[in-house]
């Protein structure tokens, strides 16, 4: 595969074969100057940058929205995804393909762009890239920002081009307004949060205050019954009731013989008291 150099891009840049259209003439600025490690056209390959960013599960007309990206930036907290679409509009001659990398400044702090794919021979449009943070920590998306690394490869032949890049018409109220196609079809199935790590926190969270709870209600209420129980073990082994049994039939015993004297005293006076004839 013959991948072509700098010079050979900025030529083709140049005759208008390979056309790079950006709003703020960068890649023209850069056309003419010497290489240098800020300049879009690299050893081999051009820089392309953010252009806008669609915050997944956001309405259509809130920003971030599909009929309101982000321009400016964007703040992807760890396990949250976007989708960007780069701020240059590339169109492809018919004999040569590219291959999009991600830089390794994204790759580097676990910021995963997942749909690099290969563009074709012919492709006139945006590129749309989903990216999600995989990292500990927040990475902060601007406009302008490099999202991607492209090289270009030259084919033996020309082929029929892949053409423009799709637009969908929507109804944006009273208004019709056209989208990329790539984002009416695939946008709305984005996960804002593809791994749920926010779900996940807020469950690990709750865990911990149930634990918190539990030592804070249970641990008490279970101390209390075992005082409970230790109690009744101490009642049950000290025996109060054999004492008192004890002292019940001693009671007994002595009402017992008192009650005999007194039958006896009452046979005595029958006795004593008897007419003699
Ligand atoms: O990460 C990428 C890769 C490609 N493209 C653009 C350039 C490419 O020429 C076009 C189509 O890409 P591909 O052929 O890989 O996608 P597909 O799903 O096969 O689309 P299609 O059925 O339209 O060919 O989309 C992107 O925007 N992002």
């Amino acid at each position: 595969m013959n991948v072509l150099s700098r010079d050979e891009l900025i030529a083709l840049f140049n005759a208008n074969e390979l056309i790079i259209e950006d709003s703020d003439g960068f890649f023209a600025q850069w056309a003419g100057q010497c290489y240098a490690w800020n300049s879009p056209f690299q050893q081999c390959s051009i820089d392309l940058r953010v252009g806008k960013i669609y915050v997944p599960e956001t309405q259509p007309n809130e920003l971030g929205g599909s009929y309101n990206p982000k321009l400016d930036e964007h703040v992807l907290d760890t396990g949250h995804t976007i989708m960007i679409r780069t701020k240059e509009k590339i169109t492809l001659p018919d004999d040569i393909g590219g291959i999009c990398f991600s830089p390794s400044r994204l790759a580097l702090k676990a910021v995963l762009i997942t749909n690099m794919g290969h563009v074709d021979p012919g492709y006139s449009g945006h590129l749309h890239f989903t990216a999600i943070n995989m990292g500990k920590e927040s990475f902060t998306f601007r406009g302008k920002d490099i999202v991607c690394s492209m090289i270009f490869f030259k084919l033996g032949n020309r082929v029929a081009p892949f053409g423009n890049e799709h637009f969908t018409t929507v109804n944006n109220g009273s208004v019709q307004i056209q989208i990329p196609t790539v984002v009416a079809n695939y946008f709305p199935k984005l996960a804002k949060d593809f791994v749920d790590v926010s779900k996940r926190a807020q469950a690990i969270a709750k865990a911990e205050i149930n634990d918190t709870k539990l030592w804070q209600i249970g641990v008490p209420a279970l101390a209390a019954a075992l005082a409970v129980i230790a109690g009744a073990v101490q009642v049950y082994i000290n025996k109060p009731w054999e004492r008192e049994i004890s002292q019940l039939k001693s009671k007994i015993e002595t009402l017992e013989t008192k009650q005999n004297y007194e039958s006896r005293i009452i046979e005595l006076e029958k006795k004593v008291l008897k007419p003699k004839r």
